[in-house]
């Protein structure tokens, strides 16, 4: 193990992999480091990825590709089902992925390009000189040692530590916290290419319950509730647990995830001097849906750009890779992150009764396009008073 490199980036998920990857592909010396001891095992993802995002980074490969969705279901309290096809529109129902072979993929892309990767190598505290980030202590066998970098990326997930070792409020209230719990089911009747979302208070209170086709008669089946909503009797596994007696009583379980989601705004800001925070350890996470592969990818890769260029100029002091901070902030994803809070938190204000009648309000609409901006534009065209509720949206929704 090298302990000295350009950019040590902590933990080998999609942003992680994104930032040493593009490091690596800039001609600088990159290194990740996992806790755990295989990159992408244990899975703790529903592994939807629109197609779109997903082929910014990638060609799909049917390696590490599970499904195909061609169509998606929101199923509203009372049953009413708003159906969105693919055929007829664009592209935000995509692939659900393999993780345990997609984010070996992407590292094992990293590590092509060069950059070192070590899994069971924990950071344990940030070196920290004269108030500038410089690397990492971290622990491997048992054994500690310090790995200096001009820059080091906290990519270390929802999970993150890393961050607030080095001064960052990182702070979350419970309610901006998903309890998740997800039992990967075969042996049911599905659609193998539709994913499907279950509202109400009954399935999933102020969250959503998700059934994602993972092939011909497999699927994630998982329930996302706000944390502070998790009392006993009632946490995540238990409403998961109803819906598996009542829908897929023959289901046969092959592997359980527990994990959280933060669906909160980003953290207020991503860099410090020395320090770069990408993904989930950085709250770039859709706040309606919880996705936040995409994302991690995203601000991986644009950390390690601006990264790249602070090294370039011998500077790395927060003032010059700031720019990563501003740059996704502005950018489509920033922005999106920011609407979709907005109407999150606007939505887990209804109760059952108004989501019925919002859900039968759009029911069999013919969408152009499969996004949360075409639903909500359509939702507010057939109930225009609903503009007085969103107010507050209005400038984000154009
Ligand atoms: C139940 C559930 C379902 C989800 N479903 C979806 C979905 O369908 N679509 C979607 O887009 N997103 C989904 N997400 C979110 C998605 O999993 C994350 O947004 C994504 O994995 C973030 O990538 P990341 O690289 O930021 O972090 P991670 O993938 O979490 O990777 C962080 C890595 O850092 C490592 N690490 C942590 N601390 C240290 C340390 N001190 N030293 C070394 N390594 C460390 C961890 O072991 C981990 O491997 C879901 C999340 C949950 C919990």
């Amino acid at each position: 193990m090298k302990s000295e490199y350009d950019i040590l980036v902590i933990g080998g998920g999609p942003g992680g992999a994104l930032a040493a990857w593009t490091a690596a592909k800039a001609g600088l010396s990159a290194c990740i480091i996992e806790k755990r001891p295989a990159i992408g095992a244990p899975v703790r993802c529903a592994e939807g990825i629109g197609k779109e995002l997903l082929k910014e980074f990638m060609e799909p490969d049917p390696r590490w590709i599970s499904a195909d969705i061609q169509r998606a279901r929101i199923v509203a309290p009372d049953g009413t089902s708003i159906a969105l096809d693919e055929g007829r529109a664009g592209t935000e129902v995509g692939y659900v992925l393999d993780r345990k072979f997609f984010d070996r993929e992407l590292v094992w892309k990293a590590s092509e390009a060069g950059a070192d990767v070590f899994v069971k190598t924990r950071a344990v505290a940030p070196i920290i000189e004269e108030g500038r980030v410089c690397g990492a202590t971290v622990e491997f066998c048992g054994k500690r040692c310090a790995i200096r970098a001009k820059v080091t990326i906290a990519a270390d997930g929802v999970e993150s530590k890393f961050a607030r070792w080095c001064g960052i409020d990182t702070t979350l209230p419970l309610r901006e916290m998903m309890s998740c719990a997800q039992y990967l089911v075969t042996g049911i009747d599905i659609d193998p290419h539709s994913n499907d979302f279950y509202l109400g208070e009954e399935v999933a209170p102020q969250g959503y319950l998700w059934v994602f086709a993972k092939g011909e008669r497999s699927a994630n089946i998982g329930v996302g509730i706000p944390a502070s909503k998790s009392k006993p009797g009632m946490r995540a596994k238990d409403y998961l647990d109803r819906f598996m007696k009542e829908r897929y009583p023959e289901g046969r379980i092959i592997e359980c995830v527990f994990g959280g989601d933060p669906v909160s705004r980003p953290l207020p800001c991503t860099v410090a001097d020395g320090l770069m925070i990408v993904g989930d350890a950085a709250r770039v996470v859709d706040p309606i849906t919880g996705g936040g592969i995409g994302n991690a990818m995203i601000t991986g890769r644009m950390a390690a750009e601006v990264a790249a260029k602070a090294i370039a100029a011998g500077d790395a002091s927060k003032a010059a890779l700031m720019p990563y901070d501003e740059g996704w902030r502005s950018s489509k994803m920033g922005r999106t992150l920011e609407r979709n809070y907005r109407v999150k938190e606007y939505f887990i204000t209804l109760s059952d009764e108004k989501m019925n009648t919002l859900a039968r309000s759009i029911e069999g609409i013919n969408f152009s396009e499969i996004t949360v901006m075409a639903l909500l534009k359509e939702i507010i065209k057939r109930n225009p008073k609903l503009l007085l509720e969103l107010k507050h949206l209005k400038d984000s929704l154009g």
